[in-house]
């Protein structure tokens, strides 16, 4: 019920849709009532021997012409209306869900599945429609033929309607032990459905792995176990679902039985025509079909229900990098980078880093050194808020990054990641991918810089070939060489560079370090690398230890001191 409202609520942008629909199912509705009157009245005229039957069959037929005709454009408006509403709310909900994944952080994204994730905007969020377009207007539909039924029969033998509600309790208690038993377990099966999704993704992701290390068995295992959870789920609903329907269908015909038994007798007391009888019995099937179909639509609703609930806890879900109400703009920065105290973990009770101080003058290239794991991305990643620390601050330019809008904050860095990740598009598109306003002319530019120029200058469509899983595959170089022209085109006072040179042989590695060096020359710049005669030239190298900062110094510096940085140094010279 609470989610029914909310889908209401929702939908508000279309309650004149959902209005005119309301209008067309009312119209449906009281329209189809007339067939069995029809069929009353014209027996009544018949065992009456009515001398003009021929003219009152006419009017009677035009009559149910007329409410055929009103019948069929009621429905007709409403189904239209009421799915008018409906997609188009669940395409606001798709694009609420997806804009609230993209302010969620990346913690949000390692413990969730993409699959799952990807399920919910997909799938979940299409149950507004059976909601709004089915369940809804089914639901007024039920009500309303109840009702208007109930009071038709009533006028046609009040003793034989009351007798025909004796198996209403009967049959409600049915479908509400049903209705209950089936909720919980309609929402199971969505989640066993979002578990497969999830798994078939990651394993479409990693299937070179699977190859390599030839886990295909376990794997088959691991997607077919899951499988059959979802058939044992979907089985045990579909257990309660099929019980309960033909127990239903014989307590209707309890009732019909006993309409029949008593109807008979008033009969013969000559309480009631045969023309009562037929009509009583006509509607009898209309009267008892709201009852019997409530059960149905109940499971329809709460398996709805299920899974549009798995909608809303993402929208309610809180981000963890939360964005002040008064957050300020923040202008080009000049680079200065300061880390007060800052204390990070992953998980409580194991810090990543602990109580660590740095500052980084504008301007200048420092260098974050240290074994691996030591935590040297997630200083970094610390810098354009992936996350937040638990303890400490970080400013820029003295000002405190919780203070202004991240994408105010995001616009003043650049970064090149380990992995890099490129759009389903043009080798253009992708290095326009780092600043929208960018023209052909800075474009070229920018691979120019990255050195990619060359090689995609030799491809067919030069920047307009296709990459990715529509077009050409490009080496790992290749690809590191487009993300480098991207965060040049970005133009950003800070720029961090993640293993940005990793993928690339020594050769390239060195021409692209000689423009990384150019064009970190004017900006902060942030450098991770593990092969440590790429950063010897940095204004300082920090050495990360533990969970702080161990050393700091330039290279030669670092060198005399003889401490770890000498002693890693000596390890990869050697
Ligand atoms: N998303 C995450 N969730 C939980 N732990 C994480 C996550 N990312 C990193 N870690 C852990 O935090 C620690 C620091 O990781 P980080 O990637 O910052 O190290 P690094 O020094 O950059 O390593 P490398 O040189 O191998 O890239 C590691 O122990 C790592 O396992």
């Amino acid at each position: 019920m609470k989610i029914a409202w909310r889908v209401l609520l929702g939908a508000r942008k279309y309650w004149l849709q959902l209005g005119i629909g309301f209008v067309g199912v009312v119209m449906a509705t009281i329209a189809g009532f007339y067939l069995p009157w029809a069929i009353r009245s014209l027996t009544q005229l018949a065992t009456e021997g009515s001398s003009q039957f021929a003219a009152e069959a006419l009017k009677i037929g035009l009559l149910l012409l007329g409410a055929t005709c009103v019948q069929a454009m009621g429905t007709s408006l409403a189904g239209y209306m009421n799915h008018y509403a409906a997609l188009h709310y669940v395409a606001d909900l798709r694009t609420r869900l997806y804009s609230k994944y993209q302010q969620m952080s990346l913690r949000y994204f390692h413990r969730s599945r993409t699959g799952d994730l990807t399920g919910r905007v997909v799938n979940d969020a299409m149950e507004a429609e059976i909601f709004i377009a089915h369940a809804i207007p089914d639901f007024i539909v039920n009500g309303l033929t109840f009702i208007g039924v109930g009071i038709l029969l009533l006028t046609i033998n009040v003793k034989l309607a009351l007798i025909s509600l004796i198996t209403i309790p009967l049959l409600l208690a049915i479908t509400i032990w049903q209705s209950k038993r089936l909720s919980p377990l309609w929402g199971e099966n969505s989640k066993a459905r979002g578990e497969i999704a999830g798994k078939v993704q990651e394993n479409l992701s990693g299937m070179k792995e699977i190859q390599i290390f030839n886990r295909q068995e376990e794997e088959r295992g691991n997607v077919s176990r899951l499988a059959t959870k979802h058939t044992n789920t979907y089985l045990r609903a579909s257990l309660f679902y099929e019980t309960s329907v033909p127990l239903l269908a014989f307590v209707t015909a309890l009732g019909t039985v006993l309409v029949v038994i008593l109807g008979g007798r008033l009969l013969a007391a000559g309480e009631l025509s045969i023309a009562d009888i037929i009509g009583f019995i006509a509607y009898l099937g209309m009267f008892y079909q709201p009852v019997k179909s409530f059960s149905g639509l109940v499971e329809m609703g709460g398996r709805a229900a299920a899974g549009l609930k798995r909608v809303y806890d993402v929208l309610e879900e809180e981000e963890d990098i939360q964005e002040k109400r008064n957050a300020v703009r923040l202008p080009r920065v000049q680079g200065q980078i300061s880390f007060q105290d800052v204390t990070f973990a992953y998980q409580d009770g194991a810090p990543v880093l602990e109580r660590l101080n740095l500052t980084i003058d504008p301007g200048k290239t420092v260098a974050l050194v240290g074994t691996t794991g030591v935590g040297k991305s997630t200083l970094a990643s610390l810098v354009n808020r992936f996350y937040d620390p638990q303890a400490g601050s970080i400013r820029v330019d003295g000002i405190d990054l919780r203070d202004v809008t991240i994408s105010s904050l995001r616009d003043n860095i650049s970064m090149v990641l380990q992995d890099t990740f490129l759009f389903d598009g043009s080798v253009y598109d992708n290095i326009a991918y780092g600043w929208k306003d960018a023209t052909r002319k800075d474009v070229i530019a920018a691979a120019n810089a990255a050195k990619a120029h060359d090689f995609i200058a030799q491809m067919e469509q030069g920047y307009d070939t296709l990459i990715g899983e529509r077009g050409v595959r490009l080496s790992g170089g290749q690809k590191q060489r487009l993300s480098i022209a991207r965060a040049i085109l970005r133009n950003a006072p800070i720029l961090i560079l993640d293993e940005a040179t990793s993928a690339l042989d020594t050769k390239t590695e060195q021409e692209i370090q000689q423009e990384l060096d150019d064009i970190s020359k004017d900006r902060t710049t942030l450098v991770i690398a593990h092969r440590l005669s790429t950063i010897r030239h940095a204004d300082q190298i920090v050495v990360l230890d533990g969970t702080e900062v161990a050393e700091m110094g330039t290279h030669e510096e670092l060198l005399r001191s003889g401490g770890i940085y000498s002693r890693l140094y000596e390890s990869q010279a050697s």
